[in-house]
């Protein structure tokens, strides 16, 4: 298994960016509004994540971030609100995440270095795991944080199911850190419906690189998320 926890970087010092994926609509959640604007201890969900990247130990150059084409007010009127003075550029997102993601893509333009796809409503990103990703695209190119599942899982059968060997098994998680122009090259090919991060975007082309990830870093996607990020936060505060 490619696991690792502290690769030797061939490439150094890389030019980071960051991707952060906030244009969706939250349909899962049902919150009437869109769960990146969301409060957790009194700040937008979104604003939490945006200072995740903009730890000056990470070194991220220029971060991006995805929003539905019709909530820029929104975000606009939060940033006033709560005095959001972190620079960001703003992109407007697409129909699906791989759409958003290629929109953040090319409005970055043609750098060189690393870039972070991260979920807009991943609050709880460690410095540590971020950090773990971006240094482990300087030896691997496509680089995602995963953790192990901590239950038994079963595939659906024609009849019945059965056990899979969870110890084979990864949860992944956001960041996923690529070489930039690999995942430009990975998304200048079609839209697949198995798309469902930026890892399977890019698996044909390159091998994907496994780093120990957070069980803390939990994606807002349903009500009791909300409940169980409030509780992490303060106890990472
Ligand atoms: N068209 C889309 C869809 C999703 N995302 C982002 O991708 C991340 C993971 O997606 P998900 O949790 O599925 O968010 P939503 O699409 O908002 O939720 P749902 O599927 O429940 O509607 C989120 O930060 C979301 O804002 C995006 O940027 N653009
Ligand atoms: C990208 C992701 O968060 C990795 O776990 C996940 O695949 C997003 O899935 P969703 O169905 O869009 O929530």
């Amino acid at each position: 298994m490619n696991e690792s926890k502290s690769p030797s970087p061939q490439h150094p010092k890389a030019p980071r960016y960051a991707i952060l994926v906030a244009g969706g609509s939250g349909t899962r959640m049902g919150a009437g509004r869109p769960k990146q604007f969301l409060e957790l201890l009194g700040e937008p969900v979104l604003l939490h994540t945006l200072r995740r990247f903009a730890e000056a130990a990470l070194r991220v150059q220029e971060v991006i971030v995805v929003l539905p084409a019709d909530q820029f007010a929104t975000w606009e009127q939060l940033r006033t609100d709560f005095r959001v003075t972190i620079p960001h550029r703003i992109v407007a997102g697409g129909d699906s995440r791989w759409a958003s993601v290629r929109n953040g893509l090319a409005a970055l333009g043609t750098p060189e270095g690393i870039v972070a796809v991260h979920d807009g409503v991943r609050p709880l990103a460690s410095q540590e795991i971020i950090e773990r990703a971006y240094a482990a695209a300087e030896t691997y190119k496509a680089v995602v944080v995963a953790v192990t599942p901590k239950d038994s899982v079963r595939n659906l059968a024609q009849r019945g199911s059965y056990a899979l060997n969870r110890s084979r098994l990864r949860l992944v998680q956001t960041p996923q850190c690529f070489d930039l122009d690999l995942l430009r090259r990975a998304y200048q090919l079609p839209e697949l419906p198995t798309f469902t991060d930026d890892a399977s975007v890019v698996e044909d082309l390159c091998p994907i690189h496994i780093v120990e990830g957070d069980y803390r870093n939990l994606k807002i996607t349903t009500p009791e998320d909300l409940i169980v990020a409030e509780a992490l936060l303060r106890s990472m505060q």
